[in-house]
């Protein structure tokens, strides 16, 4: 099978320091896969680039067999606010937005109207145990419920792929592994592939495929 995301080759480079080393990736649609390493190893950085945040200072990636070099700055944005999804380690939630209003932002971005919109988001939104809590601010969640309305907000679009960076790592480990268990149970069951970058061994354990990163150079493990 085609991989949906694929890098090849993959430097990225902030001036003189080389953060990603030559990466090589590859994602199937519905995967789950983890990038592991120690703090500075170049993560975020090579999520940056799988994402088409940051351009690969060499190399190349691409979604759905077209390179990220061959666009647009506008249908690179396109891509990104249609067909994936980011979850940050503290939710990036806009605080003065109720949850409802929060989650329900890609679809609103993708002109959709509001009554539908709200209602797709109330629906993720209850699969992820928020029901009582969607016409509250979320200035005033807790750090778990949260994580819940970023996930919410990460799938709702039904994006093919959901970048992860940390997405529980500011939770305590009984809030943490209950979020990720919704979070990847909800991608599995939409089929969304999620790439999701962490420090912890046991949420790499949920993922079907886990990498290592070591001073910018990406290694797939091998299961034991
Ligand atoms: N904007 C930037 N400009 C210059 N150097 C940067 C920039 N962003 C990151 N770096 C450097 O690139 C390297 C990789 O950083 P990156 O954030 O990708 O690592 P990481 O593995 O995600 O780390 P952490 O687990 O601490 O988040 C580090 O040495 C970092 O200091």
């Amino acid at each position: 099978m085609d991989a949906i995301l694929r890098a090849e080759g993959v430097d990225l480079f902030y001036g003189t320091h080389r953060a990603v080393a030559g990466a090589d990736f590859a994602l199937q649609a519905g995967e789950v896969a983890a990038v592991m390493g120690s703090s500075g190893s170049g993560k975020s950085s090579l999520l940056y680039c799988l994402a088409g945040v940051l351009p690969a200072t060499h190399g190349a990636v691409s979604f759905d067999g077209t390179a990220f070099s061959t666009l647009t700055d506008d249908e690179l944005s396109t891509l990104r606010r249609e067909r994936f999804g980011f979850v940050f380690q503290y939710g990036e939630l806009l605080p003065e937005l109720t949850v409802e209003e929060n989650a329900a932002l890609p679809l609103r971005l993708a002109g959709q109207r509001k009554a539908p919109a709200h209602a797709v988001a109330g629906e993720v939104l209850g699969r992820l145990g928020m029901t009582e809590l969607l016409q509250r601010r979320t200035s005033q969640l807790s750090g778990g419920q949260s994580q819940r309305v970023a996930v919410a907000r990460a799938l709702v679009h039904r994006p093919s792929v959901v970048f992860a960076d940390e997405p529980t790592g500011a939770l305590d480990s009984a809030n943490a592994s209950a979020v990720l268990e919704e979070f990847l149970r909800l991608a599995r069951d939409q089929g969304t592939a999620v790439v999701i970058v962490t420090h912890d061994e046991t949420v790499a354990a949920h993922a079907d495929t886990r990498y290592t990163m070591t001073d910018g150079v990406l290694t797939q493990r091998v299961a034991t």
